[in-house]
């Protein structure tokens, strides 16, 4: 899915009203629609459910009003607040006209703001995509009594006072939704995790937005989902063996750390590796070959770290990172991988905190090479704190682009940048993958995807991130959030594949019938 700037949006519903010959009014019956239908199939509300909504004085204040109407005709009470203004839009003034008379409305003011008590729904349509400046005056004093009451607040398109696409000066009135539901599209907004406490949950409805306008906008920013990835990840064909699923170098483990090498290596083989090499110091060895049968082991020759890069030359990709430690030794391992590697490379975890403290070692990274940082590795990367999501979100988009790389920011919605600059946002996985060894189990994936030559170096690193928070909330279903561990996220990976290799059945043509019968 493209996430649009608020321009763009706006463009698509000029060019959808264009392309179908509907009027705005008639685009914004159709947001009313959807709204209406998500509130009483989601909270299946009594018929004496206070419902209270806040206009603005632009389309989303009509979104309100138009809302206000189905409300009422649904044999419910709502009752509307009007917020003040000098001038309001044509679909506003129509659909306060349309307003049936008794539908009772109010003009906000300062001083008798309403009580919106517990067990009320709140509808904010004051604000939506329009919003040019941070809310000041009564719009402010009306989003702080919103927020400070105990109603259910559900915003209309956007939390009133966010910006769509760019950060607001810290300390800004926005409302604070339980839930956002908003058009079609995602927006960038509901993606970063400073906007968490004003988005809350989200949720799109589809309102017929033209699906060939959206095809030609140009976008930098896209939300992953499964049909995204349909015919991306290659079914295993009949005769294949393991030499055609690539094998695997994965460097990792130091005394302490032998369980990070354990979860990537049991990743990487439930990832569909043909063969995985596992390098680990010799203090690893019964440890993995205990747990991780399936993988071969290859001792380095110091106990408790990596000290020598064995040879390359049998490898199809190569990982390097989980609980790699940061000694000297493994530091020189990895500048001499960095030299030397022909293939795709994954650099995760401590190889990417030596990067980062050996910054000039950056200059080394072969073409395409993958890096999966969290937001702290990511800033030793850079050397740069970032000002805030926005920023980083540019500096994660530069870096990709200087280095030639792919790279990873983890996170709730992990994006993965291009060295073309393009972002994808991924749109699996969920809290309980916030444990120790969840990124490990990734470069494990990560570094069977690319083991495998089928797939770009874009598409592993999508399947992979898509498949990994899947097989989290496949886990999940299972554990709980709290009890989820990273060896479930594993557990699920085969699971998780699966799920795309059959979502590309449905794409393919049907079966001929057989020649003869
Ligand atoms: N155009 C369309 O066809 C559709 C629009 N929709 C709705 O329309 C919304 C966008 O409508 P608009 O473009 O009218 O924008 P908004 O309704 O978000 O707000 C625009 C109005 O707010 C004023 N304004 C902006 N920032 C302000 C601030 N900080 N303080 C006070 N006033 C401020 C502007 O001068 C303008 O009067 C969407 O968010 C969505 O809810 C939906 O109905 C779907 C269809
Ligand atoms: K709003």
């Amino acid at each position: 899915m493209k996430i649009l700037s608020a321009a763009q949006t706006r463009a698509l519903d000029e060019g959808t009203m264009k392309a179908q010959g509907i009027t705005s009014l008639e685009l914004m019956e159709r947001a009313a629609t959807a709204l209406l239908n998500w509130l009483l199939d989601t909270l299946h509300p009594a018929a004496d459910t206070p419902f209270h909504i806040l206009c603005g004085p632009g389309n989303n204040g009509g979104d309100g009003l138009a809302l206000a109407r189905r409300l009422h005709q649904a044999g419910y009470q709502p009752e509307v607040w009007l917020l003040p203004a000098e001038k309001t839009s044509a679909d506003y003034t129509s659909n306060l006209q349309r307003l049936p008379a008794a539908v009772p409305r109010h003009e906000l003011h300062a001083r008798h703001l309403p009580t919106f008590p517990a067990g009320a729904v709140v509808l904010d349509a004051l604000f939506g995509t329009g919003l040019s400046r941070p809310l000041a005056g009564l719009a402010a004093q009306v989003v702080a009594h919103l927020n400070d009451s105990q109603a259910l607040c559900i915003a209309v398109d956007m939390p009133s006072g966010l910006l769509a696409d760019a950060p607001q000066p810290a300390g800004s009135a926005i409302v604070q939704a339980h839930y956002t539901l908003s058009f079609e599209l995602p927006k960038m907004a509901f993606l970063l995790p400073q906007n968490a406490d004003f988005v809350g949950e989200w949720e799109l409805l589809p309102i017929g937005l033209e699906s060939t306008v959206i095809h030609k906008l140009a976008v930098d920013n896209c939300f992953i989902e499964e049909n995204f990835l349909a015919g991306r990840y290659p079914r295993r064909p009949k005769f294949s063996h393991k030499g055609t699923f690539g094998h695997a170098l994965l460097l990792a483990g130091s005394q302490g750390k032998i369980g990070a090498a354990v979860l990537a290596s049991r990743a990487c083989l439930r990832g569909g590796v043909g063969l995985l090499t596992t390098r680990i110091p010799q203090v690893g060895y019964d440890i993995l070959q205990t747990t991780t049968p399936e993988a071969m082991c290859l001792l380095d020759p110091a106990t408790d770290y990596i000290s020598e890069l064995p040879d390359l030359q049998p490898y199809a990709a190569i990982g390097i990172g989980p609980g790699l430690g940061q000694e000297d030794a493994s530091r020189e391992v990895l500048r001499r991988l960095l030299e030397t590697a022909k293939v795709p490379l994954i650099i995760d975890a401590d190889a990417l905190n030596l990067l980062g403290a050996n910054r000039e070692l950056l200059k080394l990274l072969p073409p395409d090479t993958l890096l999966t940082p969290h937001p702290k590795e990511f800033e030793r990367l850079t050397g740069e704190p970032a000002r805030d999501d926005y920023h980083r979100l540019e500096q994660l988009r530069q870096f990709a682009r200087h280095h030639k790389c792919f790279c990873v920011l983890k996170g709730a919605y992990s994006a993965l940048a291009t060295p073309e600059g393009q972002v994808y946002f991924n749109s699996t996985g969920n809290p309980g993958m916030a444990t120790g060894g969840s990124g490990d189990v990734l470069t494990g994936l990560l570094l069977a995807l690319r083991a495998d030559k089928r797939l770009s170096a874009c598409n592993a690193a999508l399947i992979g991130l898509y498949a990994h928070g899947r097989a989290g909330d496949l886990a999940v279903q299972q554990t709980g959030e709290a009890g989820l561990v990273a060896g479930d996220i594993v557990r699920f990976i085969g699971p998780a594949l699966q799920e795309l290799t059959d979502a590309d059945l449905i794409t393919e043509p049907p079966l001929s019938p057989r020649r003869g019968g």
